[in-house]
């Protein structure tokens, strides 16, 4: 007799989102099922039709085709139809399965097992595999720092760990010229994002950086940041729509904040972060702006000369970032003063030891300002100086500007190989050489000055930047100087040279850089006996300006007054002693500034017992094999082409069977990807896989989140135990809905708990684990499974859901240790700020109260966990003679 009745309600297992289908004909060794939910009616064999005949079990909610639920008590067989018995709102109700409605909640893994949904066991173990990957990562103690393309350095770390960490962080970057605060903020803003603390973040930077920073931040952070300007805004307009509501990552150029529409569109909007890049250049107007954009947010300023425009307007800064601790200039100056005994101090106690810790958290800016020299940082190039003098004839008709001229192209020429950045102050000059190298030799080069536009700048450098058909030369004028990367270059040379000890140090810092691998050389043409060459010497014999990073700057012209002026342009004794006069005040800023501030801020700034651990942590997941298996896996699933392209790169592309809907870092036509950090530093073409890469937590949410391998059949063949013995596995997992975080986190706090139990309901899985089990565990095919899995449907229903209620058990109590976990260091964050407020006054209350709301909502959300089913696995023992 067919099993088959007209009225019966079935699943297609091939098409299970079509849901329901209904039993409308058969006819001899055919039947023809109608599925409401587009309408189509399909026709079967009867005898081996993909079809899987739907029953609700006792308990089970059931969804009348009038849109109600009922809960099932009971069902009767009545001429080949079930006829559920149930209440609905504690009214007893009798639904035939024909009124069903055709949508079906399969998405429990019992259900779509019980319905024939099986998935092939290496999905499964997929599943599991990603399960333990990201829970290493959630606890991973570098997390967010892993997924940089960049190279692993401390002090870099250290900030962006201490800082990234932080609720609504506000400090200072304040790091000397070229030792990375770009890739600071950015490791910052990646940890804030990947832990949820920030979704919203707006970066003003200099017109002339805009490009540099937005492919900074895709390349090294795949941080893809729209870039709001003028083009951006009148589209916005167009339609009516505030630019800054569009995206939810601004890089916004500083000239386009000074317009008050644009002001009042970017105040609009709720930011968890504002970043300013070169904050030195604040005007007033300025920095209010970004204290009202940033009132109640995280806000980064970022300056390699924080004391560039004297004590106020650092102090301006420090007010920005900190309203309530830096008010009173004066009381700041007071304080100043007392670092140089803290400093003392400090230098009695022994490095990264626990009292020097605690002495550096009580006292000075050092939670609000990180400073790292290159004093405290190794591994930088050394920088020669080499000045250059030149006969001119004042008579020949020769300007100064030709001798110099004449000398560069002789210069360039020699050194035919070699890039060289070449400064001065004005676009005039600039235009004035390049015409005359033009002219009167035939040279072409690189053009970089404020009266380019910006993309224009952008195509100079990278023209500059091109190794094989680009211009050997790159005349700039003062502009380049701030925040460009040519650390390509190999010579500097001035063409004239600034009158501030800061300009300068910029100046070189284009070059004095990390990825600077040589050592590069400054030079300074000058005729004998002119300003330039005065300038030169004050800065080479008063400051060893262009052989050793200076901060000493602000401070020497403030201390030197007009008497800098007076002696560069008086007799030769004057200028001896105006030499000697600088060379004795640096010295003293230095030993001041060595004993006092600075030197309480280096050591605050990279404390190698935090630092250390934490690289040696993003190298030790840069060495691991785990990333790699699990991509392997998870692109032979999801039907993604994986070829070599040599030892290192992989080519990926979607094949015939690609099963997801495009993928972050993989093109159509291929890209190229690695899990090596220093083939991704090489090839900046390359995808850098870690595990906070895009495509992997993509990976990692398609396999995890979706119903991807998690119900499956397997075979044991062992011959101890009887044959149809089985065992279920069954992970199940805890939910948070209403944790304050995103995504994997938030459906997975706790590790997921993994249950073999026999068919008696025995627990054996501290017995038997995972890794045993699938080394003795054998393929079933999809319709021999379904049939297995029919035959054991009551029994097995019995096993999970009683195993169901001691997995609540337990996951409550893993729940609650996780609770505790995270309340704890909640709590002793807050204690410790609490603590130091009492001494520090650079402690935030507002960081406080924001630590105590975000303790609240994880206390809030723990408290009401969720307990599901993840996956399962039913096992068969196939017995002796199989
Ligand atoms: N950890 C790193 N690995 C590889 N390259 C790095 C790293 N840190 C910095 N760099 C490179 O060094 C250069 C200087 O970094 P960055 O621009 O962040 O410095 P900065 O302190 O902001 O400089 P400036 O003071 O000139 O604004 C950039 O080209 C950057 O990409």
């Amino acid at each position: 007799m067919s099993e088959f009745a007209i009225g019966q309600r079935w699943l297609s297992e091939t098409e299970i989102e079509l849901g329901l289908g209904v039993v409308t004909g058969i006819n001899g060794r055919q039947v023809s099922i109608m599925f409401p939910a587009n309408g189509e009616i399909r026709a079967y064999a009867s005898h081996n039709a993909p079809l899987t005949r739907f029953r609700l079990d006792q308990e089970d909610t059931g969804t009348h085709s009038d849109g109600w639920t009922f809960s099932v008590q009971d069902h009767d067989d009545v001429d080949g139809l079930i006829v559920y018995a149930g209440t609905r709102d504690g009214e007893a109700v009798q639904v035939p399965e024909t009124q069903l409605h055709y949508q079906v909640q399969l998405s429990s893994p019992l259900n779509r097992l019980l319905a024939g949904q099986l998935d092939r066991v290496n999905h499964y173990n997929l599943r599991q595999q990603a399960g333990n990957a990201m829970r290493h990562w959630l606890d991973h103690p570098a997390r967010g720092l892993l997924g940089a393309r960049i190279d692993v350095l401390p002090h870099q770390m250290y900030v962006a760990h201490s800082v990234g960490q932080r609720v609504k962080p506000r400090v200072l970057l304040a790091d000397e010229v070229g030792l990375g605060k770009t890739i600071e903020a950015g490791l910052i803003l990646q940890t804030q994002l990947l832990n949820a603390l920030a979704q919203r973040v707006l970066i003003r930077v200099p017109d002339p950086l805009l490009h540099q920073w937005m492919i900074e931040l895709r390349r090294r952070f795949n941080l893809a940041f729209s870039i709001i300007d003028e083009s951006f805004c009148e589209a916005a307009a167009e339609s009516g729509q505030n630019p800054f509501e569009q995206v939810q990552l601004a890089l916004c150029p500083a000239s386009l904040l000074d317009d008050e529409d644009v002001q009042m569109q970017a105040l609009a909007c709720d930011w968890d972060m504002v970043v300013v890049d070169e904050a030195h250049q604040l005007s007033a107007e300025q920095r209010d702006l970004i204290g009202d954009l940033a009132e109640g947010c995280g806000l980064l300023l970022l300056t390699a000369t924080p004391d560039q425009g004297g004590a106020d307007t650092h102090f301006a800064q420090l007010n920005l970032l900190d309203p309530e601790r830096f008010h009173d200039l004066a009381a700041f100056r007071a304080e100043q003063q007392q670092y140089q005994q803290v400093a003392t101090e400090a230098a009695g106690l022994a490095a990264d030891s626990d009292a020097l810790n605690t002495l550096l958290d009580e006292h000075g800016t050092g939670r609000v300002l990180l400073r790292n020299t290159r004093a405290n940082v190794s591994g930088f190039p050394t920088r020669q100086y080499h000045p250059h003098e030149l006969e001119h004839d004042a008579l020949s008709g020769e300007s100064e500007l030709d001798v110099k001229v004449a000398w560069l192209h002789a210069f360039a020429r020699q050194h035919g190989g070699d890039k060289m950045l070449v400064m001065m102050q004005t676009q005039t000059q600039v235009e004035e050489v390049a015409a005359s190298l033009r002219v009167k030799f035939g040279r072409h080069c690189a053009l970089f000055h404020e009266g380019m536009t910006l993309i224009e700048r952008d195509r100079a450098a990278a023209f500059f930047a091109d190794q094989e058909d680009g211009a050997q030369l790159l005349l700039s004028s003062e502009i380049g100087g701030e925040g460009r990367n040519f650390q390509f270059a190999r010579h500097v040379i001035m063409l004239d040279l600034p009158e501030h000890p800061d300009k300068l140090e910029q100046r070189i810092g284009r070059l004095d850089r990390i990825g600077q691998l040589d050592t590069f050389d400054i030079h300074v043409p000058m005729v004998a006996g002119s300003l330039d060459a005065r300038l030169a010497t004050w800065y080479h014999q008063g400051m060893q300006a262009f052989t050793q990073a200076n901060a000493t700057g602000h401070a020497l012209l403030l201390s030197l007054g007009r008497k800098l002026k007076k002696g560069l342009q008086g007799s030769e004794d004057e200028f001896a002693a105006l030499v000697e006069q600088t060379a004795a005040q640096v010295a003293t800023i230095r030993e001041h500034m060595g004993a006092g501030r600075d030197r309480l801020l280096e050591l605050n700034s990279c404390r190698l017992s935090v630092a250390k651990p934490l690289c040696d942590a993003v190298l030790a997941s840069d060495q691991s094999t785990e990333l790699a298996t699990f991509m392997f896996s998870f692109w032979d699933q999801f039907g993604v082409d994986v070829e070599d392209k040599d030892d290192q790169r992989l080519i990926i592309k979607p094949g015939q069977n690609f099963a997801a809907n495009g993928l972050p870092g993989m093109d159509e036509e291929g890209s190229l990807v690695t899990f090596d950090r220093r083939t991704a530093l090489h090839y900046d073409d390359v995808q850098f896989l870690t595990w906070e890469h895009p495509q992997v937590l993509t990976a990692l949410e398609l396999v995890m989140t979706e119903q991807h391998g998690s119900t499956t059949v397997a075979i044991l063949k062992n011959k101890a135990l009887p044959a149809g013995h089985w065992f279920v596995e069954m992970n199940v997992r805890a939910s948070l809905p209403s944790a304050p975080t995103l995504g994997l986190e938030k459906l997975y706090p706790t590790p997921t708990l993994r249950i073999l139990s026999d068919a008696q309901g025995r627990n054996l899985s501290a017995k038997i684990s995972a890794d045993t089990l699938n080394k003795q565990l054998h393929f079933v095919n999809k319709k021999t499974g379904a049939q297995m899995v029919k035959a054991l449907r009551q029994p097995l229903q019995q096993v999970v859901k009683s195993q169901m209620d001691e997995a609540q058990t337990l996951l409550l109590a893993s729940c609650q240790q996780a609770a505790t976990k995270r309340l704890t260091q909640i709590d002793q964050d807050i204690q410790r700020l609490q603590s130091l407020k009492m001494r520090n006054p650079s402690i935030r209350q507002d960081e406080i109260d924001s630590l105590q709301a975000l303790r609240q909502q994880w206390h809030d959300a723990y408290a009401a966990p969720q307990v599901s089913l993840d996956s399962l696995r039913l096992i068969i023992n196939a017995g002796a003679d199989s």
